[in-house]
């Protein structure tokens, strides 16, 4: 094995990093006596090692790495990896590039890093090895107004990356008749010939590489990377007719934001699918407008996603079915830190490992920045909740109050979340999220001064008339996902007992019930 090291200009760990490669040099010499290479990209004057199986080079050039099977990034690269990878004695068949951040090293290799960030400094363009033999294929499950915004943009990306995706990305549609120019048609006739989505998206030029497909089966065959974007309250249905239609090894990623309640038992939306279709799924949620976005509006977002471990053996390099490199099969685990029911089948070998580096690559646009975590939890639920609160600050300002009353209440909201996080999923749940990613205070303050639930709740109370009734009337179709998210996690804090540790949910609950009054509101605060 030839083990080379990029780019460690600056990088404190490099010492250290040093000290372990030699401490662990012996073992490598003894199964395969090769050279340890060392490569730093830009730093001129690299010192040379002392020790003889140790090389320098400078500047990077396409064939230093021809021979190398594995190249490592700067940084903190935790010993415990780097053993690991030391410790294989067959040559990985496909070169493996790690970006030059330690976390998107460490991702992949299942290594705990201390904060829930595992952010990508740097375009992960650089994982692209380009030599796997299968590409992967995109399939977005849904096409509302985000469905089709995030189907717009991983198509751009699939079309600027072919070494990693297949360039065509489909996209189920809910089929529905829709008239343009006077014509009654199909939706997914239109999308295809206007390339518009004209009821959900209007006026927005879709890629062509998006193919709009009434066939969900059809739409999700083949796919290893389904992106399932659409109304929570649609999920179980939708998991119903894909299971055992979809590849064994596929991945997915959950854009909806809300929760599944049933029995009384909650369960994060990313985590129903993967136990319905016996996959991995990660979520992405944040401070996202559809239509700022489909617009190319610059914004940001928050990817949540534990790459399985048995998805890391490509990463590893060791040619095993699974990450530990001893034919084992290591189990994941889920929010609640518990071994999932479900065996995962790995991703196989001759597909991009599909990491961070993978997901961040397919998501990322000039105008979508995109952060890559691990709390799953604090990005699910700070998408689903944050749309009770936003209810409840349209409510607030439709009652006449202002941007001072939407902040305590915004303040008030965030606490519940926090609370609920910590009470149900004490186990993953990293508050920090919440605090500093998009997908927390990012989307709370969004979510209660521009979107969807705060508006149209905000006109209900204007208009004297229920938020059901405005969401029938005035949405064309679009779903609020506030009300059900309301209902259903009341329901579940009901059932506990613990409804009154929630006051603000438990107000908006009766408020979309009738039996409470906006006025109500500033009682939660007085002490
Ligand atoms: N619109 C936005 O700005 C954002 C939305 N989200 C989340 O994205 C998710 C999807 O929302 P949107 O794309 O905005 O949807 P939407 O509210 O614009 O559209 C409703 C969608 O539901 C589909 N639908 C209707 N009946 C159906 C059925 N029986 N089965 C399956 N699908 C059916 C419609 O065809 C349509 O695609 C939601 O969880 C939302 O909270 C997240 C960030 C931004
Ligand atoms: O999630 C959103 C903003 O981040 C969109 O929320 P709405 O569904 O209320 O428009």
């Amino acid at each position: 094995m030839i083990l080379r090291l990029v780019d460690y200009k600056k990088s404190a760990n490099i010492p250290c990093l040093l000290r372990t490669i030699f401490s662990v040099g012996p073992k490598l010499r003894d199964t395969d006596p090769r050279r340890l290479s060392l490569f730093h990209c830009s730093t001129p004057g690299l010192p040379h090692s002392p020790r003889r199986n140790i090389h320098s080079h400078s500047g990077p050039s396409r064939r230093a790495f021809s021979s190398h099977h594995l190249c490592v990034a700067r940084s903190s690269c935790p010993t415990p990896l780097l053993s690991d990878i030391l410790d294989h004695q067959r040559p990985a068949p496909p070169l493996r590039w790690y970006s030059t951040t330690a976390s998107s090293f460490a991702a992949p290799l299942n290594t705990e890093q201390p904060s829930h960030r595992r952010t990508h400094l740097q375009s992960a363009k650089m994982t692209a090895p380009g030599s796997f033999r299968r590409k992967h294929k995109v399939a977005v499950i849904g096409s509302g107004n985000w469905g089709t915004t995030v189907a717009k943009l991983v198509a751009e990306s699939t079309n600027e990356h072919p070494d990693i995706f297949e360039k065509d990305v489909q996209m189920w549609v809910y089929e529905e008749k829709v008239t343009v120019d006077g014509e009654t048609r199909n939706l997914t006739e239109v999308i295809n010939a206007k390339h518009q989505n004209t009821k959900y998206l209007e006026g927005i030029n879709l890629p062509t590489n998006l193919v709009a497909n009434p066939s969900l089966v059809d739409a999700a065959k083949d796919a290893t990377i389904l992106i399932f974007n659409l109304p929570h309250e649609f999920i179980g249905n939708i998991c119903r007719q894909l299971k055992g239609n979809i590849l064994p090894y596929a991945r997915g990623i959950s854009c909806i934001k809300g929760v599944t309640v049933t029995d009384d038992k909650i369960e994060l939306i990313c985590e129903f699918i993967g136990e319905q279709l016996d996959i991995y799924c990660g979520a992405l949620s944040g401070a996202n407008i559809a239509s700022e976005i489909a617009n190319e509006n610059w914004c940001e977002t928050t990817i949540a996603y534990n790459t399985p471990p048995c998805d890391r053996h490509v990463a590893n390099g060791n040619g095993h079915a699974n990450g530990s490199g001893n034919g084992t099969y290591e189990e994941h685990r889920d929010s609640r830190g518990k071994i999932i029911k479900t065996k995962l089948t790995p991703v196989p070998q001759n597909y991009p490992p599909l990491d961070h580096d993978v997901l961040h690559t397919l998501f990322s646009r000039p105008y979508f920045t995109v952060s890559m975590v691990s709390d799953v939890v604090g990005v699910s639920l700070g998408g689903a909740l944050k749309n009770i609160v936003a209810i409840a600050c349209g409510f607030v300002e439709g009652h006449g109050w202002n941007m001072t009353a939407k902040t305590a209440v915004m303040r008030r909201g965030m606490l519940e979340i926090i609370q609920f996080a910590r009470e149900f999923y004490p186990e993953t749940i990293e508050p920090a999220t919440l605090w500093e990613e998009s997908a927390g205070w990012g989307d709370m303050i969004v979510s209660c001064t521009a979107a969807r639930n705060w508006r149209y709740s905000k006109m209900a109370v204007e208009r004297g008339v229920s938020i059901q009734e405005i969401e029938r009337t005035e949405l064309n179709g679009q779903k609020l996902q506030g009300i059900s998210t309301s209902r259903e996690v009341s329901s579940f804090l009901r059932a506990r007992g613990v409804e009154d540790k929630y006051p603000l949910f438990k107000l908006v609950d009766g408020i979309l019930d009738g039996k409470v009054n906006v006025n109500d509101i500033p009682s939660l605060f007085r002490k």
